[in-house]
């Protein structure tokens, strides 16, 4: 085959030539009798078709008037900068949005090979420069670039229906794929609004963690991978049935465990953005509903520690209204505080509840069993099998240890380590593990039976010492009617006080 500017060439030598066989036959056309007329015009359309046997399609950057890039164009320009840059001398550097990364395309008026089933293809990159002398507004009117697929015409039908369909659908996969993905939080309802305003901030999302790596229970894994895949494909569907193309997943279990870990692989497996949202920063539903809204889809959006963070807001609550009750005492705006509080309160828990009530799917990560050791023992050491399996396997089971210690205690620290030594290194641990616990429920029994002596002596200190009150208020009492006593005396001493100076006022009279 002929590349694309020497077919060019040709094909203006042969145009000026089909040009002038045209006219020749309009000319002839009005003499030659009406019934050859037909098959003369089929041959000279035959006749054209066989010197230039190629069909051309243009795809534009922008259709129309339209303001948004075509898709299309877009995802040409991935498929051919992964496929056929190699080709192409000249190469332009773009910095794509949504990837801050550079990808090199082909440069304009630059053409390229493809072959699709044995067949090839050219594509070649141009644009238009429009003559009019007018300041355009829009940059983008001033040069309407395109990129022009040729190939024989025979072909048609294969590459209209297939081959355009495999340029589109792996241009939009490589898109994802090369897109640099996000981790979000949220940000402060005061940092909203003016100047650089933004709901959340991000950073680029890089965690190595992936399904091959997690331990579980493999068919637990399985089930779960199977799940989110379905999930990924199914927006028709969900279009379909009304239904908003969105599933919650409720992760549970014990520190370390993995699920922070299960949420990256789950975000690395999709391809997905994760928003992390920070819920003791959300004020009220409102916000929630804002910060929710201004999410991309495609994307996780993880609530982590929805009990953590209901203590937390009311920790924060309390701390606040801690505060206020310093700056102004005062019954009634302590009673308020608790109304706000009470309210705030009332609304975490709705949250959650809502939050709880759409979990589609709840996965328990916990400590490692005998299905997550065997994942470990095939991934660190190769092997299926092993006669001290059955031991671990109980040992497992009396002990609770994180699937990241049991790999990490697995895991050959020389060359010469064999699985052996592997694993009874592990069971050592697992002893000590078990020791310590046992230690540890011991110290804990310990201090619990201290706990209850101490707070049996305070209880007999405490009656002890309302008994010595009620002892002492006893006596206090009759001292006090002792006292009353007196006063009766005094008072009587009074009047005879009384008595006295009537006496005397009645010696002064
Ligand atoms: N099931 C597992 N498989 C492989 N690695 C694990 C697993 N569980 C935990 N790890 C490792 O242990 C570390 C802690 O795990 P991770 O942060 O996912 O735990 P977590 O369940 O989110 O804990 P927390 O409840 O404290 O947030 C990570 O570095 C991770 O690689
Ligand atoms: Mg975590």
């Amino acid at each position: 085959m002929l590349p694309i500017s020497s077919m060019a060439d040709m094909m203006t030598k042969l145009s000026s030539a089909i040009g002038g066989l045209m006219i020749a036959y309009a000319m002839f056309q009005n003499y030659f009798p009406y019934e050859i007329r037909g098959p003369i015009k089929r041959y000279t359309q035959k006749f054209i078709s066989f010197l230039y046997p190629y069909i051309q399609i243009t795809f534009n950057e922008y259709h129309g008037d339209g303001f948004e890039r075509s898709k299309a164009y877009a995802a040409i320009e991935r498929y051919l900068n992964a496929n056929s840059t190699k080709q192409a001398k000249r190469l332009q550097a773009n910095v794509v949005r949504d990837s801050e990364s550079i990808v090199l395309s082909m440069a304009d008026y630059e053409e390229v090979t493809d072959e699709y089933k044995g067949i090839k293809l050219w594509w070649a990159s141009s644009q238009t420069i429009p003559n009019r002398q007018s300041i355009s507004f829009y940059p983008r009117e001033d040069e309407k670039k395109y990129f022009m697929l040729t190939f024989h015409k025979r072909y048609r039908d294969l590459i209209t229906n297939n081959y355009l369909k495999h340029v589109l659908d792996e241009g939009k996969a490589i898109t994802v794929r090369e897109r640099r993905r996000k981790l979000y939080t949220n940000n402060k309802s005061e940092g909203w609004y003016g100047y650089r305003r933004s709901m959340w901030s991000h950073v680029i999302f890089e965690h190595p963690a992936s399904f091959d790596t997690l331990a579980m229970d493999p068919h637990k894994k399985q089930e779960i991978v199977d799940d989110l895949i379905n999930f990924s494909k199914s927006k028709d569907y969900y279009a379909k049935i009304g239904k908003p193309w969105k599933r919650g997943y409720l992760l549970y279990g014990p520190p370390g465990t993995g699920k922070s870990t299960m949420i990256a692989a789950m975000a690395n497996l999709l391809k997905y953005d994760v928003y992390d949202l920070e819920l003791t920063a959300v004020k009220d539903n409102t916000e929630l509903r804002k910060l929710l809204i201004d999410t991309a889809s495609k994307s996780i959006i993880v609530i982590e520690d929805i009990d953590c963070s209901l203590d937390l807001t009311g920790q924060r609550e309390k701390k606040k209204a801690d505060k206020k009750k310093g700056d102004e005492n005062g019954k009634k705006k302590d009673a308020e505080n608790d109304e706000v509080k009470e309210k705030l309160k009332k609304l975490e828990e709705e949250r959650t509840r809502q939050a709880r009530g759409r979990m589609d799917m709840r996965i328990e990560l916990s400590y490692c069993g005998f299905e997550a050791f065997k994942f470990l023992a095939k991934n660190y050491l190769g092997i299926d099998s092993h006669e001290l399996f059955e031991t671990v396997r109980q040992q497992l089971e009396e002990t609770k240890m994180t699937p990241a210690d049991v790999a990490e205690n697995l895991m050959p620290k020389s060359g010469s380590d064999d699985a052996e030594t592997c694993l009874r290194r592990l069971m050592k641990a697992l002893e000590e593990a078990k020791e310590e616990e046992m230690k540890r429920k011991a110290e804990e029994e310990e201090k619990q039976k201290e706990a209850e002596k101490l707070a049996k002596e305070e209880e007999e200190e405490e009656r002890k010492k309302k008994e010595m009150e009620d002892g002492a208020e006893k006596k206090h009492e009759t001292l006090e009617n002792g006292v009353k006593e007196n006063g009766e005396a005094k008072k009587s001493s009074d009047d005879d006080g009384k008595n006295l100076e009537n006496g005397v006022k009645e010696n002064g009279k």
